[in-house]
């Protein structure tokens, strides 16, 4: 898949945007706080339906505005696709094709996206939420379902918070309550648990090639869910970890009720990864866990076509210059000619080995952003 055209109106520092793209590589170059992020980002909001930046729309509308519109025209398979979204101060609207959509999350699965930007360090350093937040978006770019399960899952959890505050501060008549929210909570905490480790199940096999292609053999990566749950076995079917998930509910009532919140289920577990079976996020140097983040990303977009059938689109934020050889070799590699590339950078400097196909450069100042002649 990739884009044809994209407009921003009052978007960021866009006043009045409208690009048409090159379908294989776009080369967005510019001193730093021009708008090359924001480019991206107006991107990536239309994949995921929020900003990888904030989760405040109002940030996102121009200061001076009160409204503000993201256009994109996708040529996916099947055809031509229009999305827009439409932000005000407290309001989102979607539409495709010109058909408002009832929910915002609606948008899921219309266009695919991968990012790459330095913030995907925190992926591998930082704490689980990271991670978390990675494997839900990449299952509900492909998964409508997957992510109608997590709204669910978010609602049932937050009810069930309250459920057990409310206990805590002497309404104890509501813990009668409480076996009917454990059913429902592990009915749908086991279809993400699942879920996810079937995702990460076919996402290992591509890291680990994706790794061993970068370090030249060398270093072997290792993916595997960590769950919240005692005595979890990954053969289980969904019948006998629902049941897990309820017994370990019940044994953790005391604890629940005094804390007043939920401490086992998918909204707590974690994604371990082990280069060479040392674990990467305590012991792996900068250069390893760069070299994971990269290996994951790579992953992301080969998962994505064998999902979808097309490759998603890739957005490379100022992440270039950052990338040793081999690394950069191996980025180049995968992007030749299938894959549309959107790349932001501040100067040119290292991008010579990517410019053997089609591309368009731009060039980014103070919120406009011009077609260069190559
Ligand atoms: N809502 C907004 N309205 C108007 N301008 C905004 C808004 N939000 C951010 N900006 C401006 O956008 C600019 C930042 O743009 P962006 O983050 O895209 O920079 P960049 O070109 O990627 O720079 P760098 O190379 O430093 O990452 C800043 O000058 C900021 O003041």
């Amino acid at each position: 898949m990739y884009l044809e055209r994209v407009l921003c109106r009052n978007f960021r520092n866009f006043k009045e945007l409208m690009l048409d793209l090159n379908p294989n590589l776009n080369i967005f170059l510019g001193a730093n706080g021009q708008g090359k992020t924001n480019f991206l980002e107006s991107i990536y909001l239309m994949a995921t339906a929020n900003s990888h930046r904030s989760s405040i729309s109002s940030e996102m509308i121009n200061w001076q505005q009160n409204k503000s519109l993201v256009q994109l025209l996708l040529r996916r398979r099947e055809g031509k696709i229009k999305l827009a979204m439409r932000l005000e101060k407290n309001n989102k609207q979607v539409e495709i094709n010109d058909n408002p959509l009832d929910k915002v999350k609606e948008l899921f699965g219309y266009l695919n996206a991968v990012l790459f930007s330095p913030e995907d360090l925190k992926l591998i350093k930082e704490g689980p939420s990271h991670r978390r937040e990675f494997i839900d978006l990449e299952i509900s770019q492909v998964s409508p379902y997957y992510n109608h399960l997590l709204s669910k899952y978010d609602h049932l959890l937050s009810q069930r918070n309250k459920l057990l505050k409310s206990i805590r501060e002497g309404k104890s008549k509501n813990r009668e309550m409480l076996p009917v929210w454990d059913e429902q909570l592990a009915t749908i905490g086991t279809k993400i648990i699942l879920k996810r480790i079937e995702v990460i199940n076919k996402l290992k096999i591509l890291a680990r090639l994706s790794q061993r292609k970068i370090t030249e053999g060398r270093e072997n990566l290792e993916l595997e869910y960590d769950t919240s749950l005692n005595h979890f076995s990954p053969k289980m079917g969904e019948a006998e970890l629902r049941n897990l998930f309820i017994d370990s509910l019940i044994s953790k009532r005391d604890q629940e009720i005094s804390r007043g919140y939920t401490v086992i289920g998918p909204h707590r577990d974690d994604i371990i990864l082990r280069v060479n079976e040392m674990n990467l996020r305590k012991y792996g140097s900068q250069g390893q866990q760069r070299t994971a983040a990269l290996a994951l990303k790579l992953a992301e977009l080969e998962f994505m076509k064998s999902e979808t059938g097309e490759y998603p689109v890739l957005l490379l934020d100022d992440v270039f210059s950052e990338l040793d050889g081999l690394r950069r070799k191996a980025l180049i590699n995968i992007i030749a000619d299938k894959i549309q590339t959107i790349i932001t950078a501040t100067d040119g400097e290292n991008l010579s080995g990517l410019k053997n196909n089609s591309y368009n450069v731009y060039q980014v100042k103070k919120g406009r952003i011009k077609k260069r002649v190559n």
